[in-house]
């Protein structure tokens, strides 16, 4: 049976994007194809601003779980346990680390059966698999884009390779184009650089991390 590594879980507010504000558990996977994780690694990832730790399984209501059921039953109780009345309402996102690299058609399943709609934050490098009810693509620096299609891009900003330029993505099939600023020791001038590119482009707009300015997780 397929076993699921997962750093962290817990319920919170999305923090980004086109779904700010609403209501969901954040099914965090251990893993990502972009970074091994380990500060001493950093200066070499292919993502070098990752603002997450996901390495291992020991975070909150983290661990391993062995087969779609047991996982899709872990996140439905953080439901639960925060939202039990509003099972109409049940969201998971699946992020990480790379969540495509064990989000699977199985476990999609799982949390439909559960009442669930199924999100995911993913860097753009692995297809989808189907029935993902939302999908938002963050591309990374010069890795090549494989899922190119979704309902936001959500590009972290400035990043220096061409690659990586927002020209590059603006006729991608999205619904929603967000610039979000990246977080580092530059915050200030980041946030003011996205704010006049949305203002010259406003195909794009702000996305502000509006979980870590209240506080939560
Ligand atoms: C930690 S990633 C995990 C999901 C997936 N690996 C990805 O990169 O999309 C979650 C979101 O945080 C964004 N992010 C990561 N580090 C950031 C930073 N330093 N500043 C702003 N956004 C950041 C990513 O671009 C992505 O949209
Ligand atoms: N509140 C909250 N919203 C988020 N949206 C995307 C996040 C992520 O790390 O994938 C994130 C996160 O870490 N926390
Ligand atoms: S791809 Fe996502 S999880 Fe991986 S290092 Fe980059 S931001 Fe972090
Ligand atoms: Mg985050």
């Amino acid at each position: 049976m397929k076993i699921y590594s997962v750093k962290e879980a817990y319920v919170t507010l999305q923090g980004e994007g086109a779904q700010t504000g609403r209501a969901a558990v954040f099914l965090r996977f251990a893993g990502c194809n972009l970074w091994s994780g380990l500060e001493r690694d950093r200066h070499k990832a292919v993502c070098q601003f990752c603002d997450t730790d996901f390495v291992g399984t020991n975070g909150e209501n983290g661990g391993k779980f062995e087969g779609a059921d047991a996982l899709a039953d872990h996140v439905a109780s953080l439901w639960a346990a925060a939202a039990g009345a509003h099972a109409d309402e049940a969201y998971v996102v699946c992020t990480g680390g790379e969540p495509l690299l064990q989000l699977d058609s199985p476990l999609i399943e799982a949390l439909h059966a559960r009442g669930f709609e199924v999100g995911v934050e993913t860097n753009g490098t692995v297809a989808a698999p189907a029935g993902l009810d939302w999908i938002c693509i963050s591309p990374k620096a010069n890795a090549a884009l494989v899922q190119s299609r979704g309902d936001e891009l959500k590009l972290v900003y400035p990043q220096d390779e061409p690659e990586a330029q927002p020209e590059r993505f603006e006729m991608l099939q999205f619904q929603h184009f967000f610039l979000q600023p990246k977080d580092d020791n530059r915050q200030a001038e980041n946030i003011a650089a996205a704010a006049a590119y949305c203002m010259k482009h406003p195909k794009w707009r702000l996305s502000l991390q509006t979980h870590k300015l209240i506080g939560l997780p």
